[in-house]
């Protein structure tokens, strides 16, 4: 856990008085967005993405790939479809500088790109970056070809000497820290003089739909890949090289930053539907539909979207979410008000990430009088009746938007630094005012008997 953010604004998390019932719009999924710029990055001709998530992440990652020659244009849709990004690939250079912020995707699927300039690029970030693992990127890419100039830690800072082409060819890496040493390789390699093939060795692999969602895009992009899931070796994946195409494609909207708005129909026992819930996908926000129905509500895929409806009773989880890692803290702040105990486990990478999310949500929830303990790989969270106070968020978006999924059902929850959402979402606080007027909405009335127009 680092030390608290020096902004020392604190959000009045509001409560519920009755039973949410909304309609939401969540913006679109950084996952989707950062993998998307990358393989623009290295097409062969434009490429568009529409409705892009523009947040902190994803404005990072749209400057590193402008500081490495490609044109990022940020553009509107007259017809009212909203915005675009289109994507003009060029020569991959250096001298260039990428500022990583806190990014995993940014830290983790940019070395290999920089492997493939003709210059040096030099990578830093915010303090936490330092702390995050990046080992197997570099030990990889220096296996693979690569010059690499670090502190002899294999963290941030450090410089990527590009040569303007990589061998490639097959290595061996220990992911079980983040699933993004294995995407990172991938995105890369169809430009990769060999292609690559990457085989993970160690610990269980987090985050395994990640992975997915990497192979799908790039498969999407005329990519040939072999991956475990289609009968393919466990843990093995190839790329062969050969040009990715240049694409035109929607980003979905972020399943995982859907779960805070999911969450409050299952806290207040209300309704809420999440606009353009695509029926396939790969993020594992997906698993909330399976994950918060156990808890105790139901839902529906429509025409709307989906349609979540808490049941009135949450009933605590015990599950394995190594997974689905990135839902812990919304996880936990909805077993911390079930009627149960929950055993959370898988999870234990999540000291790597934004923060130690195991130690912060561990004392922020029992700071406001829960009890939760600390597992090797996970939290055991014994629902309490809990109290206001402040909740601390040390930078990390996940921490802040938990803290709003208790502030609902607890009187007297202030957040630490909401601003911390714009990680990822900028929006959430007007987000969730709406989500909350929007129950008035349902009723017919607003707060002086108006009548208030359901949104779009
Ligand atoms: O590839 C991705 O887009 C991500 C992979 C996961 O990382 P880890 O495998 O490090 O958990 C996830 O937690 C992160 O939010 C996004
Ligand atoms: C772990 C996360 O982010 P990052 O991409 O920085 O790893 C996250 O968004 O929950």
């Amino acid at each position: 856990m680092s030390a608290h953010s020096s902004s020392a604004d604190f959000w009045p998390a509001p409560s519920a008085s009755a039973p949410v019932d909304a309609a939401v719009a969540v913006p679109g999924s950084k996952s989707v967005t950062n993998r998307a710029l990358v393989l623009a990055a290295l097409a062969g001709g434009p490429g568009r993405l529409r409705r892009p998530l523009r947040s902190r992440d994803t404005l990072l990652m749209a400057d590193a790939v402008r500081a490495l020659g490609a044109s990022v244009e940020e553009g509107t849709d007259s017809g009212g479809a909203g915005e675009f990004w289109d994507v003009a690939p060029a020569g991959l250079r250096g001298p260039a500088t990428v500022d990583v912020g806190n990014a995993g995707t940014v830290m983790r699927f940019l070395p290999p790109l920089a492997a493939l300039a003709d210059g040096p690029v030099r990578f830093d970030g915010d303090p936490r970056s330092y702390e995050r693992p990046l080992h197997g990127v570099i030990d990889a890419l220096r296996a693979l070809g690569a010059r690499i100039e670090d502190d002899g830690r294999g963290r941030l800072p450090m410089t990527v000497h590009g040569r303007g082409s990589l061998p490639g060819g097959s290595v061996e890496i220990d992911a079980s820290s983040s699933s993004q040493f294995v995407s990172a390789l991938l995105l890369s390699a169809p430009r990769f003089d060999q292609g690559v093939e990457v085989r993970h060795t160690g610990g269980t692999l987090p985050s395994v739909p990640h992975i997915r969602m990497t192979v799908d895009m790039l498969r999407a992009a005329g990519v040939r890949v072999e991956a475990p899931e289609d009968g393919g070796e466990a843990d093995v994946w190839r790329i062969a090289p050969g040009p990715l195409r240049g694409r035109d494609l929607v980003v979905e909207p972020d399943l995982s930053n859907a779960q805070p708005f999911l969450a409050a129909a299952l806290v207040t026992g209300g309704r809420v539907t999440v606009r353009d819930w695509p029926e396939r996908t790969t993020q594992p926000g997906d698993a909330l539909r399976r994950i918060f129905t156990e808890m105790g509500g139901s839902c529906e895929l429509g025409e709307q979207g989906l349609t979540f409806t808490g049941g009135g009773r949450i009933r605590g989880l015990d599950a394995d979410l190594g997974d689905v890692g990135e839902l812990t803290p919304g996880i936990a702040a909805v077993a911390a008000l079930a009627d149960s105990e929950s055993v959370l486990r898988g999870v234990g990478h999540l000291r790597l990430h934004e923060t130690d999310r195991l130690a912060a949500l561990t004392k922020e929830i029992n700071g406001l009088g829960g009890d939760v303990t600390e597992t090797e790989d996970g939290l055991r969270i014994r629902p309490r009746p809990l109290h206001g106070g402040v909740f601390h968020t040390y930078d990390d978006h996940r921490l802040a938007t938990a803290g709003a999924v208790l502030g609902l059902a607890v009187e007297g929850v202030e957040v630490e630094n909401i601003a911390t959402t714009g990680k990822t979402m900028p929006d959430f606080p007007r987000l969730w005012a709406d989500m909350l007027g929007g129950r008035t909405a349902a009723h017919g009335a607003g707060p002086g008997g108006e009548r208030v127009e359901e949104r779009a």
